[in-house]
Formats: C-alpha cells, structure tokens, sequence
C-alpha cells in the first residue's frame, strides 16, 4: 500500500512539528502518521494553557501488525488511539492511509472511515448500551453503514455471535446478564461488524480477570490472523505487550520516546525512559539480577511540558553540566527534586493563579520554598557553584517570581537535557528500524559519565 515515499534517515524525527517517518521504510505499511498533534484547550473561563496530549508524533503502522503503545498513565495513548478512528480531531499533523489524509476527511468519506477503522474499549461494562439487546448493539453498526439487507445484517450478527465465542440465543438478552469476558466478546464482535481493517485496541483485557485475559488474547489474536486485521494495542500491561505485539512504541507526555521491535525493545531497551518503565515489570524469578531504576515523581502536567527533553525533570541518565561531574549521585538528586518542587510551585500559569486568587479572594496553596529547602539541603555542602544560584533561585520563589526562580537553576545547573528537545533518532536500521529520543545518543554524550561542555546557547 506504500508509495515508496518512506526512506529510512538518520534523524527521523527532527523536530516536535516533523511530518518525518518515525519508524519504517517498508513497503507494507497501512497507515503513516506525521507530526500528529492533538491538543484540548482549556474549557474554563480562566483560559489557561492547552493540555497537550499527543504531541508531535510519527511513526507508521504496517499492515497485519500489531502495534504496541506503552507508557504511564496519561502519556496520551487513549488520545492518540481515538485521534486515529477520528474520536478525536487532530491539531495539527496527518494520518495518511491510501495517500489520503484522514485528519482532514468530511461527509462520506468520513463515514468511510469509521467503517475502516474501530475501536475496542478498555471498559466492557460501561462502552455497551444497557437498554439495547446485544444483538442490536452488534447490528447497530451495520444499520449506521446501511450494510446489505436487514436479513443479511440480522445473519451477520448470529455469525460474528459465534465468531467471537457468544451463541445465536445471546442476540436476545442484556449486557447487564453478561460476564466482563463475553461482554468483552460483544464489544469486540460490534467492532468487526462493518469488516474494519484497523482496530484500536484500548486497554482490551485490564479490566478483566486475569483467568480471562487470555481467552480474550487469545481470541484477537484469532481473529487477526483469519481477517488480516491490523492493531493499535495500547496497554498498561507490559507482559500481555510482549506477548501479542510485533512492534512497539514507547509514549511519554505526548511524545514517541521509543519505537522498534518488540523483544528487542523489551532485551535491550536503549532510552532511559524504556529502561525505567521496564525495570519495574516484576520478574517471573525473583533472584535474577538486574538494574532496579525507580522513577521518582510523576510525569509534568501536559499543559506544561519541559522546555527540553520532556523526560529531563525525572531522567536517572540525564547529562550534568561541565564543572559538577565530582557531585554525588545523592546531592544531584537533591538538586533535581528541588528544580521538581519549583516546578510544581509554577505549575498553574502564575497569572492564571494570580487571577483566580483576585477573583475568588482565596490563597493559592503551594509548597514552602525555605522549608523544603531546608528538607533537601540539610547536611549537604555544596560549592558556591550550586549554593549561589539556589540561594538566588530560593529568594526569586519567595518574591513570588517562579519562572525566574526556574530560570536560575536551568541556567546555572541545567543541561542539553534541560535546553534542547531531542530528536527521535534512528539507532538501529538493521532488521526492523529502531528509533529513539535520546540525547545520549549522541557521540559526544554516549559514554555514562559524559557532560555537557555547554556550546553556544540556542
Ligand atoms: N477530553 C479531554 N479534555 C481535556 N484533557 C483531556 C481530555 N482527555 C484526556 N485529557 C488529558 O490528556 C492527557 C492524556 O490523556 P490520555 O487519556 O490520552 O492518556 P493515557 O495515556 O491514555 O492515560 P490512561 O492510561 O490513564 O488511560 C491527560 O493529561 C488527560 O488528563
């Protein structure tokens, strides 16, 4: 279905609006998204910064695959999975299937579209119509697309019955009457009804029991094989992601982090974020010996993503800057959790806060500067290297100015990682591209203890 347009390039992704292949240069690739961005903007009357939830994202999908999108919670694979069936509109970017842009389609072939391509919900128990028999849930679709006769369409949906494990005399009873698993197999029966190619497959098992997750894996799988169908697999599960994917990619704040082969990916991760997430999937033998990295903190909100890197504020590899190579692993910590408090302290838009204060005569609650300085830096001696511009930084919080208070530590401590997005990097073209946005994968920072001599500023 390719047009040969995709080559394979150092930098496959070189900017965050980049419309270049992430992934593939091969000829089988169904869909090919570029630069996809979708952004919510804020609803209240306060305005405020856009969440941005998918942002900036390329990579293809090959034909009878079964993609894999991992990451924590919030990372935007719910957002991106639904921007693709078209749930959700686009921002900016394309999704480009047959050399046509799906992101711009309107009327019929729209409509077209939302035949082509379906979505499975994570939540059997709330994505079905209780009023509606599960026979009419199944036909539903085919009554929207006008598929056929009704004879035929009431046959189709007795057969999909069958297909996905369900019995002809179900037609007539209620969700409510169902197990989680066969209410699963309806939802998964009413996404086949209008012969999908592409189905976004959302979370699919994990809300089921662990006894029936396999049953219903089992099932996809199946059914992919019999009908060619190609998937989006998003999950939490990383194990269930090992299994039953070919490829996959790694979201985080709204951005691939890294794409390739599945049991390459999962044997030998190559950006920090993978390693971190993997590190936490428990092993079956508890006595293996392996690197345990836990990732401190939660993600940045997606209003308010970092100027870098976005993994910069919790990343174990990030680059130190030249001259503090001789800190301990401890103190820098203590450093970085103390840019995350400043951080947290200038989540909300100052002005934004400052305006809802005025407005609703209330105290905007954040944490104490001095104390959690006092917290972290207690027994620590620091050069005057890091105690100046802390101190600075401290005294620019307590005036109230939080971007500068930033701004202070990022200059005096901050790196490449702090400065400059990376680019999603082709590290592998050997046997299945890989991609990563890395940094480290950079010559000049490859090796562990590499800094940042600190070029030019941008
Ligand atoms: N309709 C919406 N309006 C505003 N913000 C939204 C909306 N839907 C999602 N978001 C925000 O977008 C970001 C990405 O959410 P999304 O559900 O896509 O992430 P996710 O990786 O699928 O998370 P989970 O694994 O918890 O489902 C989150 O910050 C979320 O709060």
């Amino acid at each position: 279905m390719s047009d040969g347009r995709h080559t394979s390039r150092d930098t496959v992704d070189n900017s965050p609006d980049s419309r270049s292949t992430a992934s593939s240069d091969s000829d089988d690739v169904l869909l090919s998204v570029r630069g996809l961005k979708t952004h919510y903007e804020e609803q209240s009357l306060l305005g405020g910064d856009p969440v941005r939830a998918v942002d900036g994202v390329s990579f293809d999908v090959r034909e009878g695959e079964t993609l894999g999108l991992v990451g924590e919670s919030g990372c935007g694979k719910t957002t991106l999975g639904r921007t693709l069936v078209r749930l959700e509109e686009a921002t900016d970017g394309e999704v480009v299937i047959d050399e046509t842009d799906i992101t711009t389609l309107t009327g019929d072939e729209l409509k077209r579209w939302r035949r082509d391509a379906q979505i499975v919900f994570q939540d059997p128990e709330s994505s079905l119509n209780d009023r509606l028999t599960v026979g009419e849930i199944v036909r539903e679709p085919l009554d929207v697309h006008d598929w056929k006769t009704p004879d035929e369409r009431r046959q189709r949906v007795r057969d999909l019955l069958e297909r996905v494990g369900l019995r002809e005399e179900h037609y007539y009873r209620y969700p409510h009457q169902f197990s989680g698993g066969q209410r699963q197999r309806v939802g998964i029966a009413r996404a086949l009804a209008v012969e999908p190619e592409f189905i976004v497959l959302d979370e699919p098992v994990s809300a089921l029991d662990v006894s029936v997750q396999a049953q219903i894996l089992n099932l996809l799988m199946d059914l992919q094989d019999d009908l060619g169908l190609t998937y989006l697999f998003i999950a939490h599960d990383l194990s269930v992601v090992r299994h039953i994917c070919d490829r996959v990619a790694v979201m985080y704040l709204g951005k691939i982090m890294e794409f390739g082969p599945t049991e390459r990916l999962f044997s030998e991760p190559q950006n920090p974020y993978t390693r971190s997430l993997l590190s936490a999937v428990p092993t079956p033998d508890p006595t293996a010996e392996r690197d345990r990295t836990v990732l401190r903190g939660t993600p940045p909100s997606p209003r308010d993503p970092p100027d870098g890197c976005v993994f910069s504020t919790r990343c174990p590899s990030k680059i130190r800057p030249e001259g503090f190579e001789e800190l301990s692993e401890d103190d820098w910590e203590a450093i970085e959790v103390f840019r995350e408090v400043l951080r947290e302290r200038s989540r909300t838009d100052p002005s934004l806060s400052e305006r809802a204060r005025d407005l609703l005569g209330l105290e905007t609650r954040l944490p104490d500067i001095d104390e959690a300085a006092d917290e972290l830096f207690a027994n620590r001696s620091f050069s005057s290297d890091v105690q100046r511009p802390i101190r600075r930084s401290i005294e620019a919080a307590n005036n109230g100015d939080e971007g500068r208070a930033r701004e202070i530590v990022t200059e005096a401590l901050g790196s490449v990682c702090d400065r400059e997005a990376p680019s999603l990097l082709a590290t592998d073209q050997t046997n299945g591209a890989r991609s990563s946005r890395c940094h480290r994968h950079r010559e000049e920072y490859a090796e562990p203890g590499a800094v940042d001599r600190r070029g030019p500023e941008p």
